[in-house]
C-alpha cells in the first residue's frame, strides 16, 4: 500500500535522539508544531530507556553521540529499537554510514543540516508505515483467532474453514483428503476443538506406521499374557479417546485385517482387546485422513468399500499449496512471526516463486530452519538465508524477477484488499473512519476501493 504523504500527518510519538541542545530545541519545536508528541534523549542509554518506557512510534537517531561520538555505537542501537521505524540523522555526505544503517534495519535517513520539508515528509511516511505494521499485526492476530490455525485467504482455504465451522458442532464422521503436508491433521484438530467433545481428548493414531498386530493392540488394547511382552492389561487408544476424537491418520495404509475390526467398531461402537474375551465399548468421534486416492483403492480391492462409506460421513479436502500459491507470503509471514522474525521483500519473492511439493509442511520447515540461522541483531529473513535453510544454492533457485514480482504483487494486492475490507467492516462502512484506521487519506481510500473493485 503506498502511503499518501500529501495529506496532513497523523500525530505520533517521536523519540528524538540527538546530543545537540540546539537541534533538540528546534527539531523538537518543529515536530510539536506538526502535532506530534516529542520525547528527547541526549545519549544511547537514555534513548533505550525512553524506548522501553514510553513506547515511541518513531525514532529519529543521530549516530554520533557522547560519550564516544563513535557512529559505530549509534549503528549498534538501530536493531535495539525493534518494531519501530528508525530514521537516522547523518552528517553531510556520510553515504556509507547511511547504507550501513539501512542494512541494520533503519527505515530512512536524513542528512544534516536538515531540510524541514523533508523532515516533515519522512516523519509522516514513517508514522504511516508504523500504523500499517500495527494494522497487519492486528489482522494476523485476528486471523489467528478465527482461522482455527488454518492460515490462508485463498478461496479453497476459506471454504474449507467454513466447512469445518459447519461440521465441527455435529458428531458426524469426517474424512479429510489431501496431499501430504497440507494441514489434514490441523483440520482434524480444528474439528475437535470447535466441536461438542472439545473438552475430551484428541488422540492421533498413525495407521501406516505399525504392523496389523501392533496396530490392533495399539487401537483396541490387550490383556495380560496375550502375547510375549504383554505383562499387564493395557487400554487401547479407542479407550484413551473416550468422549473425545480419535484421529486415524493415513487410514489408507491400514492393513486389511484391521480394516474389518475398525469397521465393526465404527458400526457398533464395540471392540475386543487383543487376547480378551469380553467385548468393550467406547464412544468417540472419528476423523480419518489420507493422502491416498481411497476410491481408487476401493476399486482396486485394497480398501474395503463398506469401511470407506462408514468413514466418509463428510469429506473435506485440503488443497495443495500449488493450488493456492497466493497464500505462500501470508503463511511464511505467520511462521516467521511465530519465531520472532520478519521477511525481506527478496525473501517473499523467493518464497513466492518456489514449487513447494512438500506443501505447507515444507514451507514451514524452511522458514523455521532459516529463523534458526538468523544472526544476532538480524530480524528479517532474506532470500540467501532461506536458500541456505532449504539446502539449495541461491543462484539455482533465484526466481525470474518478473515471475516473482508477479506473484508478490498478487499477494500484496490480496493483503491490501483484505486490510481494506476489514477496515471498512470495522468502521461500519464509514469511509473516513476506515481511512483513519488504515492511515491513508479518504480520497486515497476511495481510489483504492475503486481500483480493487470494492465499491
Ligand atoms: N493452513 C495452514 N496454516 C498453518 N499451518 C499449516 C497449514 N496447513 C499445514 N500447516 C502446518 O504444516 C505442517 C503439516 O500439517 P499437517 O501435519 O496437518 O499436514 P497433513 O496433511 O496431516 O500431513 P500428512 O499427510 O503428511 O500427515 C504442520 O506443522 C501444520 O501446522
Amino acid at each position: 500500500m503506498t502511503p499518501d504523504t500529501t495529506s496532513p500527518a497523523e500525530p505520533g510519538r517521536v523519540l528524538l535522539v540527538d546530543d545537540e541542545p540546539a537541534f533538540q530545541r528546534l527539531g523538537g519545536a518543529f515536530l510539536r508544531n506538526l502535532g506530534h508528541e516529542v520525547l528527547l534523549a541526549g545519549d544511547g542509554e537514555s534513548a533505550l530507556a525512553a524506548y522501553a518506557d514510553d513506547h515511541p512510534d518513531l525514532v529519529l537517531l543521530d549516530l554520533a553521540m557522547p560519550p564516544s561520538m563513535d557512529p559505530e555505537q549509534g549503528l549498534a542501537l538501530i536493531p535495539r529499537f525493534a518494531g519501530v521505524p528508525v530514521v537516522v540523522l547523518t552528517g553531510h555526505a556520510e553515504h556509507e554510514l547511511a547504507l550501513r544503517a539501512a542494512e541494520l534495519g533503519a527505515w530512512d535517513f536524513l542528512s544534516k543540516p536538515i531540510d524541514p520539508d523533508l523532515l516533515r515528509f519522512v516523519v509522516t511516511r514513517a508514522l504511516r508505515k508504523r500504523k500499517l505494521d500495527a494494522e497487519v499485526a492486528r489482522l494476523r492476530a485476528q486471523q489467528g483467532d478465527d482461522a482455527m490455525g488454518l492460515v490462508g485467504q485463498a478461496p479453497a482455504i476459506q471454504s474449507l474453514r467454513a466447512m469445518v465451522r459447519r461440521v465441527a458442532p455435529t458428531r458426524v464422521n469426517v474424512l479429510v483428503l489431501g496431499p501430504t503436508g497440507t494441514g489434514k491433521e490441523l483440520v482434524a484438530r480444528a474439528l475437535h476443538d470447535h466441536g461438542p467433545l472439545a473438552s475430551g481428548p484428541f488422540v492421533p493414531v498413525h495407521c501406516g506406521a505399525l504392523s496389523a498386530e501392533l496396530l490392533e493392540s495399539e487401537l483396541f488394547g490387550h490383556v495380560k499374557g496375550s502375547f510375549t511382552g504383554a505383562y499387564r492389561d493395557q487400554a487401547g487408544l479407542v479407550e484413551v479417546a473416550r468422549g473425545g476424537t480419535l484421529f486415524l491418520d493415513e487410514v489408507g495404509e491400514m492393513p486389511p485385517p484391521m480394516q474389518v475390526k475398525l469397521l465393526r467398531f465404527l458400526q457398533e461402537g464395540s471392540y475386543m482387546p487383543v487376547g480378551g474375551r469380553v467385548t468393550q465399548r467406547s464412544e468417540v468421534r472419528v476423523v480419518a485422513a489420507t493422502h491416498r486416492d481411497l476410491e481408487a483403492m476401493v476399486r482396486a480391492g485394497t480398501f474395503r468399500e463398506d469401511l470407506y462409506y462408514r468413514l466418509k460421513g463428510i469429506v473435506l479436502r485440503t488443497p495443495a499449496l500449488a493450488e493456492r500459491r497466493q497464500d505462500v507470503p501470508l503463511l511464511a509471514a505467520c511462521f516467521a512471526q511465530r519465531r520472532g522474525a520478519g521477511l525481506s521483500a527478496g525473501a517473499l519473492a523467493w518464497l513466492a516463486a518456489g514449487e513447494w511439493p512438500g506443501n505447507v509442511r515444507e514451507l514451514k520447515a524452511v522458514v523455521d530452519a532459516a529463523a534458526a540461522l538468523l544472526l544476532p541483531g538480524q530480524r528479517d529473513l532474506d532470500a540467501e538465508t532461506l536458500a541456505l535453510a532449504a539446502g539449495v544454492p541461491i543462484t539455482e533457485t533465484a526466481p525470474a524477477a518478473d515471475e516473482a514480482d508477479g506473484l508478490l504483487d498478487r499477494a500484496l494486492v490480496e493483503l491490501e484488499r483484505r486490510m481494506i475490507s476489514e477496515a471498512m467492516q470495522a468502521a461500519g462502512g464509514n469511509q473516513s473512519e476506515a481511512a483513519r484506521r488504515l492511515g491513508v487519506s479518504r480520497v486515497g481510500l476511495i481510489k483504492k476501493l475503486t481500483r480493487l473493485g470494492l465499491r
